[in-house]
């Protein structure tokens, strides 16, 4: 319980004076609000010795006026400090976990980590948000008044302060069971509803390959499980967490009777008086209020210290360095892109060894080689979405660690074979490849991607919105708008991922001449699979189980047996196979 106050202390920044002075405010009312209380006793005390006057039955009552008026204005101010404090913690954290996530490595992304990811911003914040301010007022006000109420009983009789205090104490063990047990059960709710966000995500994502493949019906039922799984989970939470409750509601009433009992005791023994003894008698069951409504608070605490946890572990995760201090120069006698000695794995799993070569300005490179031997790790590594576990690489003789991480990205674009597209205009799409160009750029980029024509026969052209609810286009088409942002970045060095599937003929001629316009005077590197492109290249070299297995030009590479021999011959198959399904067709 103190863990998580001082876990929102840790990251309330410059708010917790704010919440501190709210504790403050908290004690203030526990206090007033117990005044009542102590302006009972000397009533009572008055009346029993016969010393009561009007003055102070008129003092007596105004004071209690006066404290509910107290009580009820620090408990406004205890409030609003606390609960302005709650958004603006959580606003800021927001923030800086977006700041987080952007340097974190593309890696992280693509692991699995999305479920987390959205469960902690739209689940775990949200609860802790619009709970923990509350709660940790609550908790503060009965932690306070319990303490005047020990207090209290210590002024009244010195056994019964005692005998209140190991009470207390028992009943702050056993909470503390309870909550070890619930935090238990509350990260095995977390994790299932992550798993529940990430089921549900990978449905919606996937539903065009459910439905082709007729799987609706299975993974339907995989997510209805998944739905019914959390539910059981939710109750299973609840049923451990009541015997608890049970226990700790015996505990209070046997205190309360234990107290009530040592009270006639001392009276009986004289060493307690009558007004006491009924003051007692009255406030009883009220004594051990504050800390049972301390501890009926319990699975709230529980499920945000869980909720914190999840939340302290996004921020955990190791972020990309981007301390760079070098500037790239604009000009450089050696290679464009190096490679020394590069080896990596993910996680444990060592996917390329060793691997070097150079790449001069103004040349392509290309990838080829099969599916899975690296290709696509080599060129991941060289924008930093993984940076090396060994050797290193360079751009114009500078290690890509060393430079700014925006200044790496500037040098280099990358057309993926998977598009994608904000739901935006189309005109800001492109632009955001360089937020700065002029309308006429954009156009510009526009022509030479080959998109201009169709973009300008939609009804509203370049302020066509795409994405849901907006235009659909084909997966040509998107790709044509991508290239056109590539176009307007004008980055020196271009990442080319080939596309696997075909596209229609003319789309792809038209795609074909978007890269052509963009290739020019840039150095490229290329995941080729298309003979055309690789028999262009400067180089090329064919990667396989994480190595080069060889390296040269295309005329080199067909002379010499090997993987690369092998895949041009099966190439030219494919392409004779194609050549005739065509011809037949016309
Ligand atoms: N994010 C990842 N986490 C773990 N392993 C990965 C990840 N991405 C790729 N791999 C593994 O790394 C190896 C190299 O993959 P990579 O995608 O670089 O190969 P590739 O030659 O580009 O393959 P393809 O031609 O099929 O795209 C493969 O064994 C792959 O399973």
């Amino acid at each position: 319980m103190m863990k998580l106050i001082s876990r929102i202390l840790a990251v309330a920044g410059k708010y917790q004076r704010n919440i501190r002075l709210a504790f403050l405010f908290s004690f203030l009312k526990s206090m007033f609000a117990k005044a009542p209380i102590g302006l009972g006793f000397i009533a009572l005390t008055a009346f029993y010795n016969n010393t009561m006057t009007t003055d102070l039955c008129i003092i007596i009552g105004a004071g209690m006026l006066l404290s509910i008026v107290l009580q009820a204005l620090s408990q406004n101010i205890a409030d609003r400090l606390q609960s302005a404090s709650g958004y603006w913690i959580f606003s800021d954290m927001r923030m800086d976990l977006g700041a987080h996530l952007r340097k974190m490595p593309m890696g992280y992304f693509t692991e699995g980590n999305i479920g987390k990811i959205s469960s902690v911003l739209s689940t775990d914040m949200v609860f802790i948000e619009e709970n923990c301010m509350s709660v940790i007022a609550d908790m503060m006000s009965h932690i306070f008044s319990e303490i005047i109420m020990i207090i209290f009983m210590f002024f009244i009789n010195i056994y019964l302060g005692i005998v209140t205090t190991i009470i207390v104490v028992v009943i702050i063990l056993i909470a503390k069971g309870m909550e070890r047990d619930a935090l238990k059960d509350s990260s095995i709710r977390q994790n299932q509803s992550e798993t529940l966000t990430d089921a549900v995500l990978d449905f919606v994502e996937g539903i065009g390959i459910i439905k082709t493949y007729n799987l609706l019906g299975d993974k339907s039922k995989e997510l209805s499980d998944n739905f019914k799984e959390t539910c059981r989970v939710s109750i299973q939470f609840e049923e451990n967490h009541t015997p608890w409750q049970r226990i700790l509601n015996i505990i209070y009433g046997m205190g309360a009777v234990i107290i009530l009992s040592l009270s006639l005791y001392l009276y009986s023994q004289d060493m307690m008086e009558v007004p006491y003894l009924i003051g007692v008698l009255l406030f009883v069951f009220d004594l051990l209020g504050p800390i049972k409504a301390l501890y009926s608070q319990s699975t709230r605490l529980t499920v945000m210290n869980s909720c914190m946890d999840r939340i302290e572990e996004v921020f955990q995760e190791q972020q990309l360095s981007d301390n760079g201090k070098d500037i790239l120069p604009e000009t450089y006698d050696g290679a464009e892109v190096q490679f020394d000695d590069v080896s990596f794995a993910y996680d444990e799993k060592v996917v390329l060894h060793n691997i070097s070569f150079n790449l001069d300005k103004n040349n392509m490179l290309a990838l080829v080689g099969p599916s899975g031997g690296g290709k696509s790790t080599i060129a991941s590594l060289l924008t930093r979405f993984w940076d090396v576990n060994k050797g290193k690489i360079q751009i114009r003789g500078k290690d890509i660690r060393d430079i700014k991480l925006s200044q790496l990205m500037d040098q280099i674009s990358v057309v993926f074979q998977r598009v994608y597209l904000f739901q935006d205009t189309i005109y800001n799409n492109i632009s955001m490849g360089r937020p700065d160009a002029s309308e006429e750029e954009v156009m510009e980029a526009a022509k030479k991607a080959r998109c201009y024509d169709f973009i300008m026969s939609l009804p509203e052209g370049f302020q066509t919105i795409i994405g849901e609810g907006g235009a659909t286009l084909s997966g040509g088409e998107k790709q044509r708008i991508s290239i056109a942002r590539c176009i307007l970045k004008d980055a020196p060095i271009i990442i080319l991922d080939e596309a696997t599937a075909s596209v229609d003929a003319d789309n792809e001629s038209y795609i074909q001449e978007a890269i052509s316009e963009l290739c020019v005077g840039k150095t490229l590197i290329v995941i080729a699979h298309r003979l055309n492109t690789i028999r262009n290249a400067d180089k090329i070299l064919v990667i396989a189980g994480g190595e080069i297995a060889q390296s040269g030009t295309h005329d080199e590479l067909v002379k010499e047996d090997g993987i690369y021999k092998e895949f041009v011959s099966v190439r030219e198959n494919t392409q004779g196979w194609n050549r005739n399904l065509k011809n037949q067709s016309a």
